[in-house]
């Protein structure tokens, strides 16, 4: 292979069997991860899974007990030797911003500067670029409590950006931000992300911010990778019944394995037959699994269904909510919840029979 040939397919971030511990807590097992260059994984997962612990130690914040971390070839740590984090091509925005309260927006920006060693004379228009890029010209004498929640927000970003990282790590950077700004947030933020074709990692534990912004989703657990892949790969396979469920299939019913067709199943719980694709496993007909379905597309079955009467499940109303767009309509089928979306509300108490889509369904073996 020649040198532009190694040069070409050499990942610009590689972390490879990252171990932290800290007293008997295991907060990262063996965390893989390789990126492409420009490319933005968003990494997902509940509290507590270890989200920050590995951008701390991918940006020199913390250092491993085990495994490596190359950026753009290069060794930032193994369990030996870590790199502090000025000598790493590497910035991080956090959570609640960082902003320094005394300094102006453009001395923010070009704290970063100083510390890249750019030369003084190009602050004044560097600081400008970036400004124009985050579009807060104009605010570059204005201190961060003169600013919005939003410009706040982006200023972080600038000051990032300012030391030219060849990896940008975001920590949650929108989750200081009211509901309304979050949501504008979201969609500036990835158009921002692409136009600057940054390599960037983005911990969140929000899934529709995780899919707006990453171009792969890494799903984390107890300081260990479930899932990672395009989101359309991992919505089509979720590993396991509790990726399932972080991917917003929320409604689990369980059932006996009557037909097995190549990816398709059909599953039976007395006189209910529903239909769906496997998740991941497999299983023989006369087994146990669970099935995993997605609210939104469960529907209230009105007269003119085709669908056969064994294959609509008929389960109690037990609430309505008005959701602004449509009812959120809350039942129990066998003593378990089941949830739904609906134009209008439906009686409390009532029988209601739900159409559930097969290509919204995914059956797992009972222990997955
Ligand atoms: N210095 C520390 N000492 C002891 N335990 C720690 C330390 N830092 C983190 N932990 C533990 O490590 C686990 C992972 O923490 P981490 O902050 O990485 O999680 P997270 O996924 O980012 O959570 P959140 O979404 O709430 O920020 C948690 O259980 C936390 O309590």
């Amino acid at each position: 292979m020649t040198q532009q040939q190694t040069q070409k397919t050499q990942p610009e971030v590689q972390v490879r069997d990252l171990c932290r511990r800290i007293g008997d807590n295991t907060i990262l097992d063996n965390v893989s991860l390789t990126m492409q260059p420009g490319e933005i994984i968003a990494v997902l997962g509940p509290s507590g899974c270890g989200k920050s612990t590995l951008l701390r130690q991918i940006a020199g914040l913390d250092q491993p007990d085990g495994g490596t971390i190359h950026i753009g070839g290069a060794r930032m740590a193994d369990d030996r030797h870590a790199l502090p984090p000025e000598k790493r091509p590497v910035n991080m925005v956090f959570q609640d911003f960082a902003l320094w309260p005394h300094m102006s927006v453009a001395r923010i920006i070009q704290f970063g500067m100083r510390h890249r060693r750019l030369p003084r004379a190009q602050w004044a228009e560097k600081t400008r670029e970036l400004l124009a890029l985050l579009e807060l010209d104009g605010l570059g004498d204005r201190y961060p409590r003169q600013l919005s929640g939003g410009q706040q927000q982006r200023v972080a970003i600038a000051r990032a950006l300012a030391t030219a990282p060849r990896l940008l790590l975001l920590d949650e950077p929108l989750s200081n931000l009211d509901a309304r700004l979050r949501l504008q947030m979201r969609d500036e933020l990835a158009a921002l992300l692409r136009r600057i074709g940054t390599t960037a990692i983005y911990v969140t534990h929000d899934l529709q911010e995780a899919l707006t912004l990453g171009d792969r989703l890494m799903i984390m657990r107890d300081g260990q990778v479930e899932q990672a892949g395009p989101s359309g790969e991992l919505f089509r396979r979720p590993a396991s019944t509790w990726v399932a469920g972080l991917l917003g299939f929320t409604n689990r019913l369980e059932g006996e394995l009557e037909q097995v067709d190549g990816e398709h199943v059909v599953v039976r719980n007395g006189d209910l037959r529903l239909r769906g694709r496997w998740g991941n496993g497999g299983g023989r007909p006369g087994e146990q699994v669970v099935l995993m379905a997605q609210p939104h597309a469960l529907k209230v079955a009105n007269g003119d269904s085709t669908t056969p009467p064994e294959e609509l499940l008929r389960a109690r109303v037990s609430h309505c909510h008005y959701e602004g767009v449509g009812w959120r309509i809350c039942c129990e089928w066998n003593e378990r919840p089941i949830l739904l979306h609906g134009d209008a509300p439906l009686p409390v108490g009532s029988e209601t029979a739900i159409q559930v889509p097969a290509d919204h369904v995914r059956v797992y073996p009972l222990t997955a």
